[in-house]
């Protein structure tokens, strides 16, 4: 069993009976806890003032006390500590009554090893997964401080003033705009300053999805619609209920996903994958795509009249590279950012890796931005970061990466990435030359900016 490697929880046991005392401790260190054994209410008490428990076993009658009494007293003095009442006479009034006042379970007397066990492993689970909770949305909030709004870049500040006019709307809107300039970051943004902000928030990667599961995955199934269709699935769309739905690259999107897409933006109501039930959702749409969308309606790929009713509400980023005075700023923020969640105060930038920055094209936009300032902040010995940590000594006019100059390795991979793909058929080929798959291929790319 799980818990009987975990040694770092405590129970305290409360009980008049120094037989039942005895059998749960041994029950419950052999789980790998900690434990007290007290015999009395004001024992107790005492107990959780000097220490903090996990969990207390409780017994329900204490001779002349009350368990149930005594309950509020014990989360007055431990809110956090989960109680678990100990009973002989296990009926259901005495149940209720015991998670009413704050026990989380209770188990009967006489009892058995594993129903202890058991007991005791389904608090510490849930605990563990409040924990990890609390982790993810401890980095969620990180992620928010990763955002930078400031802007001395007149583009970049109509380009906020209109979302923020979008996002007060319900209307679908499309973020467009090079890859990395922050399609994903926008759709978030947007969605958190909407009547929405407190609804889901469901991203769909469309690239990641394989043609065949796009509709499925989008709009769910019924079991048995397809081969592998083996349990019913409830499609992006119903997640998103009541909340947003992003779709990133929607120009991915096959011509049976786009005019399902189609037909739930025309009137909300769309079917599952081998089901004739009609169903409806209240669901606001924001894409993104760093394609062109005009042309691939041109060559018949997507859908001309989809493509009308994605961009009536359409917002383009405008490219790192056309907003110069924010650079410096941004730089320094990411190393504000960086330094402190790497426990390095007081990484600056020289002035010549400032002037890199300035005249480096960042073909890549943010995410090329933020990499190389990470980069450096994890691998510069020093607490100046010069051009070479930022990867930028060879940006402009100087040689190119070539094997066995003196440049790293990444910035060789770059190169050779960046000259096999346009003498390759497709993207795939590319992908088979270099030996690598074709998802490890758009990381890169990604990444390098070289998309
Ligand atoms: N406003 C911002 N402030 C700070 N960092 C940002 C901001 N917007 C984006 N970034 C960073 O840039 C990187 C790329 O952002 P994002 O994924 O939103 O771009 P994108 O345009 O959606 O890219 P792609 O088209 O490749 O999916 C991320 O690492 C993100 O943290």
């Amino acid at each position: 069993m799980e818990i009987a490697n975990d040694k770092s929880w405590s129970a305290l046991i409360v009980d008049d009976d120094a037989g039942v005392r005895q059998s749960l401790r041994l029950c419950l260190e052999a789980a790998g806890g900690r434990i007290l054994g007290v015999g009395a209410g004001a024992a107790a008490l005492e107990a959780l003032e000097r220490s903090a428990y996990d969990l207390v076993f409780l017994d329900l009658w204490l001779g002349a006390e009350s368990g149930l009494e005594l309950l509020p007293q014990i989360l007055r003095r431990q809110p956090h500590t989960a109680v678990i009442l100990i009973t002989a006479f296990a009926t259901f009034e005495s149940a209720v009554q015991a998670i009413k006042a704050g026990a989380v379970d209770y188990i009967p007397k006489p009892f058995t090893p594993d129903q202890v066990r058991l007991a005791a492993e389904r608090v510490l689970q849930a605990r563990r997964l409040e924990a990890r909770v609390g982790e993810l949305e401890e980095r969620l909030g990180e992620l928010d401080a990763e955002s930078f709004f400031d802007t001395e870049n007149p583009a970049f500040r109509a380009f906020l003033q209109t979302a923020g006019r979008a996002a007060a709307s319900d209307a679908v809107v499309l973020l467009r705009g090079e890859s990395g300039t922050g399609k994903n970051v926008m759709a978030r943004w947007i969605r958190d300053r909407s009547a929405r902000h407190a609804g889901a928030f469901v991203g769909v990667n469309c690239p990641a999805l394989s043609t065949e599961l796009m509709s499925s995955t989008l709009f769910g199934h019924r079991k048995g619609a397809f081969t592998g269709a083996v349990a019913d699935a409830v499609g992006k769309v119903q997640e998103a209920e009541g909340g947003t739905l992003f779709l990133d690259e929607v120009g991915d999107l096959s011509l049976d996903a786009q005019a399902r897409l189609l037909r739930f933006l025309n009137d909300r109501t769309y079917e599952r994958l081998g089901e004739a039930a009609e169903r409806r959702a209240d669901v606001r749409l924001i894409a993104a795509t760093n394609r062109p969308l005009e042309e691939e309606v041109r060559a018949g790929r997507f859908r001309e009249d989809l493509f009308y009713r994605l961009n009536v509400l359409s917002l383009h980023l405008p490219a790192l590279r056309e907003r110069p005075e924010d650079l410096l700023p941004l730089a320094g923020h990411y190393l504000r950012f960086f330094s402190s969640r790497m426990g390095r105060p007081g990484l600056r930038l020289t002035p010549a890796a400032e002037d890199a920055i300035a005249s480096h094209g960042w073909p890549g936009n943010l995410r090329e931005l933020r990499n190389a300032i990470e980069r450096a902040a994890i691998l510069s010995p020093s607490q100046e970061l010069g051009p070479a940590d930022l990867g930028l000594t060879h940006a402009k006019g100087a040689p190119e990466a070539a094997v066995g100059s003196l440049v790293s390795l990444e910035a060789i991979e770059r190169e050779h990435i960046a000259r096999v793909i346009p003498q390759a058929p497709t993207l795939e080929a590319a992908a088979r030359i270099l030996g690598i798959d074709a998802t490890t291929l758009q990381r890169k790319r990604k990444r390098y900016g070289l998309v």
